[in-house]
């Protein structure tokens, strides 16, 4: 079975679950102490899909401000990112818009982009309506999830759409497919949750 490396970077405010969504991916736990990221962490799931196994080589970024700089040596290469924002916090949509802009401008061109409006379980504080985030995936054609990395709601799925949404490699080594392009191809798939 072929295996294909698939570096992927997660890109969001501090504190919006970043670090909580990698480790419910790869260790399917959850600390609610979690220390905030410093610089960046590193980490590595594989999963199969369909005849293929991906390996994904998650690199998790820091929120805080001063580590922003930081941030194009990781989205470099990827062949997804994973935006998060806090459905509880609405400034933290609108970091997630700038990161869309600036992956529009400086990030790989054929990068599958996924939204992820995280802590799904905190309903009673919702600031970011579901529509109005998914409205805004499908206008720049990317994947939208609501998840709970505390609940364990939509994490898996997040890494299924990516790899869903991996071009295909054919026999002769070129790649074909549904690929997202920032702005330019639809998604096909959209999960809720809560
Ligand atoms: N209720 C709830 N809390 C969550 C969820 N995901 C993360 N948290 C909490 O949110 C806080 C921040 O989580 P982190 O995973 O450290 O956030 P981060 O985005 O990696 O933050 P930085 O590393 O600073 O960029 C922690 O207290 C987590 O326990 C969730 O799905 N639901």
């Amino acid at each position: 079975m072929a295996l294909r490396e698939l570096k992927v970077c997660l890109l969001g405010d501090t504190g919006v679950g970043k670090s909580s969504i990698v480790w419910r991916f790869v260790e399917d736990s959850f600390d609610p102490n979690i220390n905030p990221t410093i610089g960046a962490s590193f980490m590595t799931k594989t999963v199969q899909y369909q005849n293929e196994l991906h390996k994904f080589l998650i690199w998790d970024t820091a929120g805080q401000e001063r580590f922003r700089a930081l941030a194009p040596m990781y989205y470099r290469g990827s062949a997804a990112a994973i935006i998060v924002y806090d459905i509880t916090k609405e400034e933290s949509f609108q970091t997630l818009k700038n990161w869309v802009k600036e992956l529009r401008q400086h990030g790989p061109p054929n990068i599958v982009v996924a939204i992820a409006g995280n802590k799904c379980d905190l309903t009673d504080s919702r600031e970011v309506p579901e529509k109005d985030a998914k409205d805004y995936a499908d206008s720049i054609h990317a994947i939208f999830v609501e998840t709970s990395a505390k609940n364990a709601i939509n994490i898996n799925e997040v890494f299924i759409e990516i790899s869903k949404g991996i071009p295909v490699v054919d026999a002769a080594g070129g790649t074909s497919g549904k690929a997202f392009k920032l702005g330019r191809q639809a998604s096909e798939s959209h999960r809720t949750c809560c």
